[in-house]
């Protein structure tokens, strides 16, 4: 369980996390979803201890992270999979963390069957790809058998099979009871991966919900195309609907469903080209959310 209250952290003049308050339950995985530097990371390091905020707090098992009696045991992270000793070789870099933990040497060989990394335990981390500094950066949180498991975009670069890989490990992890916090910035890959969501944008928060019910709550709109568009538009906003220019070239009209946007253009002698009801995808929904919280041009490419 991980537990956020009013958390807040500000650099300076920017405001990195604002105010956030929600709970991370075991046995899902919650995704942890926003736009480019909307505050994920900057959440993350405050539920590790790794920074500290500027109000608020961020606590695992209901402490702060700094209180864990042993925290390797209870908190397992992915920040950042490419930190690490380049010289040494997997096996003894995860025997270092083994030993500074408290942790029994035979838990190495484990994690590295689990991340399937037996055959390259010997080798320097150094020449380690992606991939490999990924399975290698999970099998460091897994050293302490936690209970809390935290990602950070542990997608990011990866070939097709490491993305099957790492989403199948998630979902195992959290039906073992594990409390899976994962942060992406892609609904698409959420979508596949997450049992709840928690979206922020511009470190606020905008939702907080399963991802049924936030499916669910996917407004429905109407794609319509007419011989007069400008005069459909005056007659449906006149009937009380809200329209906006859809896709290529399709008003958007929300307000009014199917059967009452054909009776007002019957009752206009309006002819209709197209008369479309749209549920609008997980992605729209997301965009939608964030539409007015999104950094433009800020921070792209900032991460690999
Ligand atoms: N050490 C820092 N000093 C100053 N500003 C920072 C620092 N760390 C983060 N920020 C700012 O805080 C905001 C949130 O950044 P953060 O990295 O937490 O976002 P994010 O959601 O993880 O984004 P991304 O998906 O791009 O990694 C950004 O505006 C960022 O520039």
């Amino acid at each position: 369980m991980i537990e956020i209250r009013g958390l807040t952290k500000r650099y300076g003049d920017v405001t990195a996390v604002a105010d956030l308050t929600f709970d991370v339950r075991p046995g899902l995985v919650t995704g942890f979803l926003g736009p480019n530097g909307a505050g994920k990371s900057t959440t993350m390091r405050m539920i590790l201890g790794l920074d500290a905020p500027t109000s608020g707090t961020a606590g695992v098992y209901g402490v702060p992270y700094a209180d864990l009696p042993s925290p390797m045991r209870q908190v397992g992270a992915l920040l950042d999979a490419r930190a690490g000793y380049g010289g040494r070789s997997a096996r003894t870099h995860l025997r270092c963390l083994a030993a500074a933990n408290g942790i029994p040497r035979a838990r190495v060989d484990e994690v590295l069957g689990i991340v399937g990394l037996e055959g390259a335990a010997g080798r320097r981390i150094g020449g380690f790809s992606l991939g490999m500094s990924q399975r290698l950066g999970i099998a460091a949180a897994l050293l302490g058998d936690p209970g809390v498991l935290i990602f950070d975009e542990p997608v990011n670069g990866l070939d097709p099979e490491g993305i099957v890989w790492i989403r199948t490990l998630m979902r195992d992890l959290a039906a073992e009871g594990r409390t899976v916090l994962v942060s992406s910035h892609l609904m698409s890959e959420m979508a596949l991966t997450a049992d709840h969501l928690i979206v922020i944008g511009r470190g606020r928060l905008v939702a907080d919900a399963s991802l049924d019910a936030l499916a669910a709550s996917a407004g429905t709109t109407v794609h319509v195309r007419a011989a007069d568009q400008s005069a459909l538009t005056r007659a449906l906003t006149a009937a009380g609907a809200t329209v906006t220019p859809g896709p290529a070239g399709a008003l958007e009209v929300s307000g009014l469903d199917a059967p009452a946007i054909g009776g007002v253009a019957a009752a206009r002698g309006l002819v209709l080209h197209e008369l479309t009801p749209h549920r609008a995808s997980l992605e729209e929904t997301f965009m939608k959310l964030t539409r007015d919280t999104v950094e433009f041009g800020h921070q792209e490419g900032a991460k690999a």
